[in-house]
């Protein structure tokens, strides 16, 4: 058995978003572009990038909720590129879905069981008792009382909600878990507690996560490996603690600087990196390297060469890779770089304009 679980190559997702009047022909925005990695059995793979570069589009992707235009997917040693929707029913078991909201995704005039019976009912999976006692179980589990199987969502706390979200996603023993910003609408006291329950339910049950999310304390907490993505694109991936210490991308570099230090009174105070301007529109993505007309250490080249992924170190599931021409090595700093093509970046401390880059 390969160990790795999910496996895409050059995964695209186009979506129309409009038309051009009567002979223009359609409007397409790039959602998800050429997008290629492994997701490995057990690993939590780490899923960031700013508001609207493709992250839900692309687990949305993986897990074949939506249909791919392009590339190939792989599922637990099967190709489920073509898979149709009736045939993925089974797979479906084995993928399951945590989404943000924990408030809007429960159905509020049904009871907590049912809704954490549910995929045991549609899977035919047992009778009423042996289902209830399944629910009681998996309450249980997730840390909520059994006896409040008859309950509404309302009757619940956030962080209780997000539990019985979990609960609906491990009934039928997913192999993966796709948790999409699975504790940003929770307080802050609360996120731990979740975190926490998902690594030891990882453990228990020997779960594989692929975890979106905006907050990089998080993402560099629970995960084994980090992916980033740029409009649509990953541009960098590696072991969590190469991404968190000598990332290479000038985007992730970017990226990090805006998460807070631990200790923001030390001595190595992080630079606040402020990139100039907004993502540009997935519509009309730049030529090129896509973040070349923000990017500190753009060159000419960057405008019309797209880059592919590169190998900077490590072997097997430790590789790094960047999608960089000019990547950066681990002591250089960004902002004491000349921008080539334009002003593209300022530091925090200096100018007050440019937009922070925004998760
Ligand atoms: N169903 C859709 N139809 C048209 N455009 C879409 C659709 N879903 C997403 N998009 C567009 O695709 C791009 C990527 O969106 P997506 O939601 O995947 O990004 P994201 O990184 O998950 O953002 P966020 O962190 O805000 O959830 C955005 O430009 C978005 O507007």
């Amino acid at each position: 058995m390969s160990d790795v679980l999910l496996s895409a190559t050059g995964v695209t997702k186009r979506f129309t978003v409009g038309s051009r009047g009567l002979l223009g022909g359609k409007v397409k925005l790039t959602a998800v572009d050429d997008v290629s990695l492994e997701i490995r059995r057990g690993e939590t793979l780490g899923l960031v990038g700013e508001s609207g570069c493709g992250k839900s589009s692309l687990a949305r992707c993986l897990t074949k909720l939506y249909d791919i235009d392009s590339g190939s997917l792989t599922f637990d040693g099967r190709d489920i590129t073509k898979t149709s929707r009736k045939d993925m029913q089974p797979l479906r078991r084995e993928m399951q879905m945590i989404f943000q909201d924990p408030y809007g995704s429960l159905n509020p005039k049904r009871r907590v069981g049912s809704i954490i019976g549910d995929a045991l009912a549609i899977h035919k999976m047992g009778d009423g008792p042996a289902r209830k006692a399944k629910v009681q179980e998996l309450m249980e589990v997730v840390g909520l009382n059994p006896e409040h199987f008859n309950r509404y969502p309302a009757d619940f706390s956030g962080g209780q909600r997000q539990r019985i979200g979990i609960a609906r996603a491990l009934a039928l023993k997913p192999k993966l878990i796709v948790c999409d910003e699975p504790v940003s609408a929770l307080d802050v006291s609360i996120q731990a507690q979740v975190i926490n329950l998902l690594q030891d339910l990882q453990k228990e049950f020997g779960l594989t996560y692929l975890f979106i999310s905006h907050d990089l304390s998080v993402v560099q907490h629970i995960s084994d490996r980090i992916a980033v993505m740029y409009l649509g694109r990953v541009i960098e991936t590696g072991p969590s603690e190469t991404i968190f210490s000598a990332s290479a991308h000038p985007y992730t570099r970017a990226l990090l600087s805006a998460k807070p230090a631990a200790d923001p009174t030390a001595a190595d105070r992080r630079e606040r990196i402020v990139l100039a301007g907004d993502l540009p529109s997935p519509i009309a993505p730049p030529s090129g390297c896509r973040f070349h007309p923000r990017c500190p250490k753009a060159e000419m080249d960057c405008t019309t060469i797209v880059p592919t992924s590169d190998l900077l170190s490590g072997e097997g599931y430790e590789r790094h890779f960047v999608d960089c021409l000019h990547p950066l090595r681990k002591d250089d700093e960004l902002a004491s770089f000349t921008p080539q093509i334009k002003d593209s970046i300022v530091t925090a401390d200096v100018v007050s304009t440019g937009s922070e880059v925004g998760l």
